[in-house]
């Protein structure tokens, strides 16, 4: 009888075997995008023509500039700011432990909650986390926040809707819509750590027109100085495509700076995305973006929401 082989050996194999592959026929070259890079929009509206195109892997992003007013995008981040609710995003990645991450969060994202064991406090938090951004200002006016505008216009535009995402069992209790992210400037030099921004997937898979992960970001304040939005114009939609690059594509989850090194070298130069506060981007995780760095003379505030697409379902979205 044949003995069982222990899941660590057969990953190390598989992980050989696909050095192996890309050795002989990898060539990260050849998945360099055609198309469109950045779709922008100068008018402010979100269009179902875009968020398709976006889907399809026919464009790298879309950039709707203006989407929220700005004096109202400043007005946020700065309550942003002032919340005494911040933590660090840090997560394992690669089987390692925890490290801490550039971005802090208002709040808990849901994978940190997961990480953390903590998903009854984030499902029973959810809800009060979102309404934060919908609030009474001085003037006794109702505001809305940037992911209540993005949620109901992608609504109104997208063919069978967007809903949030809802816990699997319990109470049915829905997903946050986005969670603020504050970058701030290190507060110290330390050559050991990586500062041109994390180049990242937030999800490893084919591109397929048919299911994905995007995110949604919308823009609330900028550093000075870096924080512009990196993208790498690479596409893999074949599973050829995927296999025989996947070592080179999967140093994208690690934050590590040989790794970041080693992918930066390997991947065609990135598109870079300015961005004021106001605007929103659509982008597919998929890909490997990140924010560029160092962040200096100030912090960056945005709200970030992940888009789950699975085709002739509505958009879910959650955080
Ligand atoms: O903050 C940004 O501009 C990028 C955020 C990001 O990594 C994402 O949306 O997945
Ligand atoms: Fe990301």
């Amino acid at each position: 009888m044949l003995g069982r082989v222990s899941s660590g050996a057969r990953g190390a194999a598989v992980a050989n075997a696909l050095r192996l592959l890309e050795a002989r026929f990898g060539d990260v070259e050849s998945l360099r995008h055609v198309g469109d890079e950045i779709t922008t929009r100068e008018d402010g509206e979100l269009r179902r023509e875009d968020v398709e195109r976006l889907l399809a892997h026919d464009t790298l992003a879309v950039h709707v500039k203006g989407f929220y007013p700005e004096k109202q995008a400043l007005e946020v981040a700065d309550m942003m700011l002032a919340d005494e609710d911040v933590r660090n995003w840090s997560v394992a990645s690669g089987g390692r432990e925890a490290e801490p991450s550039d971005v802090d969060a208002v709040g808990t994202p849901h994978n940190v909650a997961v990480a953390n064991d903590e998903l009854e406090a984030y499902f029973g938090n959810s809800v009060e986390a979102m309404r934060k951004w919908r609030y009474h200002r001085e003037d006794g006016v109702l505001a809305m926040g940037p992911m209540d505008k993005f949620r109901l216009e992608l609504d109104e535009i997208w063919t069978e809707g967007c809903l949030l995402s809802r816990e699997k069992g319990g109470d049915r209790q829905p997903f946050q819509a986005g969670v603020p992210r504050i970058m701030r400037p290190a507060s110290r030099y330390d050559p050991a750590r990586w500062t041109r921004g994390f180049a990242h997937v937030d999800e490893l898979a084919i591109m397929s027109p048919d299911r994905g992960l995007f995110s949604a970001n919308i823009y609330l304040r900028n550093a000075p100085s870096g924080g512009e939005l990196q993208i790498w114009p690479v596409t893999f939609a074949s599973r050829w495509d995927f296999y025989r690059n996947a070592p080179t594509l999967s140093l994208a989850l690690l934050q590590d700076a040989q790794a970041q090194a080693a992918l930066r070298e390997r991947l065609p130069d990135p598109v870079t995305v300015k961005v004021r506060p106001g605007d929103l981007v659509l982008i597919c995780t998929q890909r490997p973006h990140g924010v560029r760095g160092p962040v200096v003379g100030g912090p960056r505030v945005s709200i970030q929401g992940f888009l789950q697409y699975e085709r002739g379902q509505p958009l879910r979205l959650e955080a």
